[in-house]
């Protein structure tokens, strides 16, 4: 026990003994002895005495536990400073090349526009001045003369002559005749050697002396006659006017959610609304950060956003609340723009007039509500891109496909399965392309999907044998993507509208599952895959593909599970929400894996006609340096058609001992191995078609044979195959494959 419970308990007893003055005498020594067995609470130290027992008990069980220590404990100065986040040194665009440019060139172009604007109008300057210039001469002589008699000393002294306070007007007077005596002097010699000064600039100065004297004269008359109100110099930019955020403002807005732990905070004895930082200008906007009371989450004032902005009094485009990754669910980054996002005019794509790129360094995609570019990194990665129909998707895709058209190297597989041809012009640099939603350009899709993943083997084989030396992180670097000779250059397959693919009753499944192994083994191999949907669902979506792949990009969606399927499980809840975004936020959307943490980007806007041109000058690049494959090189692309199984097939239900088997039961065989394959060879009745079996066997040189059966007791011929026939036609094909 130490001191502070002994003087605890000596109070308390004091204080008993004291309500209670028939109260028995108590045994300190016991009580003691109690306190110290309770303290210790081991079995072993349990009380003695009844009347100890009792008070020491009674002590222990009304005494409140301590759980905050009387001394602040914690990190101490010295741990809150090595935890301290430093700012940077130099501003962001300072740091970034392209944001140093992009600044510098505002910096000029706004100069320029200042100089260019009031050189035009100098000349009506400087006949504003000279019209003024007699009113500011008359002006300056009235000034000088009021100086020289110390006019403004006047109202001072009648006011001392009004109080008949002759010592004070005296002194007053004599302060002024001093004055007037200096100011007087200094006029007379201004009066000589002014006019003197005039005469020999008159005489000895060059003309052009002469001109500037008389326009910096005429100037300086002017500027003196020009009243207050009507300047001479208008302004070259008229900068918009935008309210400050201030703490108040957010308070109001806060307060006007309608969330009750808010409204407990701000009202009477509340704790109020807490800032752990100043509210700084960041970018063309404001950030607030924002502590929300206890038990109030950012997702739920993103449930409120509309209402935000009305409390903040901006359009809904200009307010962005955001989690704080890093901190607690109630921290709150709001950031509020001078303009809607939606308005701001997009900035040109950095590569769009020149340039090259490569997929293993950072591309630009878009750019941050406060104007910052965001990068995204495409190798090593894969990207999905979901929104509803008419919000960005095509274009959020064409981008980095446009940076992979710049990267000579890339090998492009582009299928758009909308039809409407938005990706046509990367046609001219891509190795295959299709376009259309219909079955023939899907089944071609699938096939080179299938070329894909193929590749994946022999990718994988080749890194296999590299010495470790040349590959040591058994992944493509870029020196090994350069050589050609290895064939590991990046291979780019992009589906846009892939809904249609995955959710083709036919090709579906293949390719889910092919996209699915594409996603998983792709990356250290080079390939990288690309995909858009407008219908993010289990059926049009393989749950294993939205599971797995890196990047994500959603633009507008209605709900929270397209928002989940297209961003990852919890980003909802979490407060990611794509759902926020309104018909308007055109090219706007979440981006999630190309930084730490989620980011709002609008994609760059690239029209028709500037992406036509990136992809000739990409085509030019690329027959330039001997890139242009497939059938941008005028050649068959590289694709893969099923691995036909039929002969495997017939061979599985044909058992050895039958050696002539009528057509009909081998179809019926077959469809029972694989009825997604044979169950529909029948002829219009509904029967068993035996001419499918012979059109299908025909490429194999396989020969339908007449097959005599005796069906009761009569003999039927029928068209059948002989079973010899096809082990020759898979030992022939066998025999082929290898020698290829
Ligand atoms: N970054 C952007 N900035 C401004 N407008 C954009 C941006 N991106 C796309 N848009 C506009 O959105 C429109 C629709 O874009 P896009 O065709 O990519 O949508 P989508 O989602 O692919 O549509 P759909 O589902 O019908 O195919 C474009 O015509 C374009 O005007």
């Amino acid at each position: 026990m130490n001191h502070e419970d002994e003087n605890e308990l000596f109070d308390r007893l004091e204080a008993e003994m004291s309500a209670d003055s028939d109260a028995e005498v108590v045994d300190l020594e016991a009580a003691r002895s109690a306190r110290t067995g309770s303290a210790d609470r081991s079995p072993d130290s349990a009380p003695g005495g009844s009347g100890a027992e009792s008070v020491g008990e009674s002590a222990d069980e009304s005494a409140p536990v301590m759980v905050d220590l009387p001394a602040p404990v914690g990190p101490g100065r010295w741990e809150r400073l090595r935890a301290a986040k430093r700012r940077p040194v130099l501003p962001v665009w300072a740091r970034s090349k392209p944001e140093f440019v992009g600044a510098a060139g505002w910096a000029v172009g706004h100069i320029g526009h200042a100089a260019a604007f009031h050189g035009v109008r100098l000349p009506w300057y400087a006949a504003v001045l000279a019209a003024r210039a007699p009113v500011g001469c008359a002006k300056f002589v009235g000034g000088t003369l009021r100086w020289v008699t110390d006019a403004e000393g006047e109202p001072l002294r009648q006011a001392a002559a009004r109080r008949e306070n002759a010592e004070e007007y005296l002194k007053l007077s004599r302060q002024r005749d001093r004055r007037v005596r200096l100011r007087a002097i200094l006029l007379t010699l201004a009066a000589f050697v002014g006019p003197l000064l005039a005469l020999a600039l008159w005489v000895l100065a060059p003309t052009w002396m002469l001109a500037v004297a008389m326009a910096a004269a005429v100037a300086a008359f002017g500027f003196v006659g020009t009243p207050a109100d009507k300047p001479i110099v208008s302004r070259a930019v008229v900068v918009p006017e935008v309210e400050r955020l201030t703490s108040t403002i957010v308070e109001r807005a806060l307060g006007s959610l309608g969330i009750a732990e808010i409204n407990k905070a701000l009202g009477k004895g509340g704790e109020g609304i807490k800032f752990p930082a100043p509210i700084t200008r960041d970018g063309p906007g404001w950030r607030a950060d924002v502590d929300l009371p206890y038990g109030v989450t950012v997702p739920d004032i993103l449930d409120r956003r509309e209402k935000l902005a009305s409390g903040l009094r901006r359009p809904l485009g200009c307010v962005w609340p955001e989690p704080v990754p890093d901190e607690h669910a109630g921290r709150m980054m709001l950031w509020v723009g001078d303009k809607p996002l939606n308005k701001v005019k997009p900035p040109t794509w950095p590569l769009t007039n020149g340039g090259t790129a490569s997929l293993f360094k950072p591309l630009p995609f878009g750019t941050d509500q406060r104007g910052r570019n965001v990068d995204i990194t495409l190798m090593y990665d894969n990207v999905l891109i979901g929104a509803m129909p008419g919000m960005g998707k095509t274009f959020s895709l064409r981008t980095p496909l446009l940076a992979a058209a710049l990267d000579v190297l890339a090998e492009l597989l582009i299928w758009e399965l909308k039809g409407t041809g938005d990706l046509e012009g990367l046609k001219k640099v891509a190795a295959d392309y299709g376009s259309g939603p219909d079955d023939d350009t899907c089944a071609a899709a699938l096939d080179s999907i299938r070329y894909v993943h193929k590749d994946l083997e022999r990718r994988a084989k080749v890194i296999a044998s590299l010495p470790k030396d040349k590959c040591p992180e058994n992944k493509v670097t870029p020196e090994l993507a350069a050589n050609r000779s290895l064939g590991l250059h990046p291979l780019v397959l992009a589906i846009d509208e892939c809904q249609e693919l995955f959710s083709h009753p036919e090709y579906g499944k293949e390719a889910g599952a092919l996209c699915t192994a594409i996603i998983k083994r792709g990356r250290a191999l080079g390939v990288i895959l690309l995909l858009a949907t407008q219908r993010p669902d289990k059926e049009s979506l393989p749950p294993a593909i939205s599971a797995n792949v890196g990047m994500r990009f959603c633009l507008r969606v209605m709900g929270q599970i397209e928002n989940d399927m297209i961003l990852g499980t919890s980003m909802y809840k979490n407060g990611i929400r794509a759902t926020s975004f309104t018909k308007s936020d055109k090219g706007i959307g979440y981006l999630i894996g190309a930084a730490d943490d989620p980011q709002i980007v609008r994609t760059y806007y690239i029209d028709g006609p500037s992406a036509d041109a990136i992809c000739d000058r990409a085509r030019k690049a690329r027959q330039d340096a001997g890139t242009l494959t497939g059938l941008a090189a005028g050649k068959e692309p590289e694709r893969r058609p099923a691995a036909d199984t039929l002969l495997d097939d017939i061979l599985a239900v044909v058992p050895a001992g039958e050696t002539k088997v009528w057509s009909e039961t081998v179809i019926g065989r077959l469809a029972e191995l694989r009825p997604e394959l044979y169950g529909t060879w029948t002829d219009e009745t509904g029967e068993w078609d035996a001419a499918r079996l012979s059109a299908a066997l025909k490429p194999y040189g396989v020969k339908a044979v007449q097959v005599n059966r005796r069906v009761d007791g009569k003999v039927v011929n029928r068209r059948g195959i002989d079973r010899s026939h096809i082990v020759k036609a898979i030992a022939e094909r066998d025999g082929n494959r290898d020698a290829g």
